[in-house]
């Protein structure tokens, strides 16, 4: 592993994200993740960062929920680095078996969340990760699905956070982002 700090890592790994004007739609300055991954210098930063936040969480947490689509990159990753079991929130329909669902908003949209219900216990400690934090509302929404599973969720993971959005103020468990905008 290499000796830089997270923070040092993440300030290079900001390099690597592309950001597109008016994506999806007018108005939205999208911060794309995937140029990290076009890149094996981008994608071994980025599987560094995990790595050093994995070893300080050690033994905190149980399982690992990766929100659809691009937080299942990450959330592999971190299960890994964890050595933890991973577990997907989609959107509906996507999933077999019983579900359990809630509707949220987004920036620019609305739909539904599921989550299977075999995986996830009472008690369970559960770290939700996702690529990006904007007005929360993705992570608010899991956060509470989570939760009505029976499950404890302690940490909320992130790569990005876009700061003015104010998204922390309506989320009640720690949220950790490595690079701010
Ligand atoms: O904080 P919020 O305002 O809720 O926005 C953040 C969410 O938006 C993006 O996903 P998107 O809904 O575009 O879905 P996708 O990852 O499946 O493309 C992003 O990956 C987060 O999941
Ligand atoms: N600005 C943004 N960039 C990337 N993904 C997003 N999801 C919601 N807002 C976004």
């Amino acid at each position: 592993m290499s000796i830089t700090s997270i923070e040092d890592d993440a300030l290079a790994l900001k390099s690597y994200i592309k950001s597109y004007p008016d994506f999806p739609l007018p108005g939205i300055l999208f911060r794309d993740i995937f140029n990290v991954f076009q890149s094996s210098d981008g994608l071994q930063l980025l599987n560094n960062i995990l790595k050093k936040y994995a070893a300080e969480i050690a033994g905190k947490v149980d399982c690992v929920a990766m929100l659809e689509a691009r937080g299942f990159l990450l959330g592999t990753l971190m299960a890994l680095h964890l050595n933890v079991p991973c577990v997907p929130v989609r959107k509906k329909g996507k999933l077999p078996g019983k579900v359990a669902q809630i509707e949220y908003s987004l920036e620019y949209a609305k739909d539904v969340l599921e989550v299977q219900l075999d995986v996830l216990q009472e008690g369970k400690r559960v770290l939700v990760i996702d690529d990006l934090l904007a007005t929360g509302g993705t992570l608010e929404a899991a956060v509470q699905l989570l939760k009505k599973t029976g499950a404890e969720v302690v940490q909320a993971v992130v790569i990005m956070e876009l700061c003015d959005l104010e998204a922390r103020k309506k989320i009640d468990i720690p949220i950790k982002s490595f690079i701010q905008y």
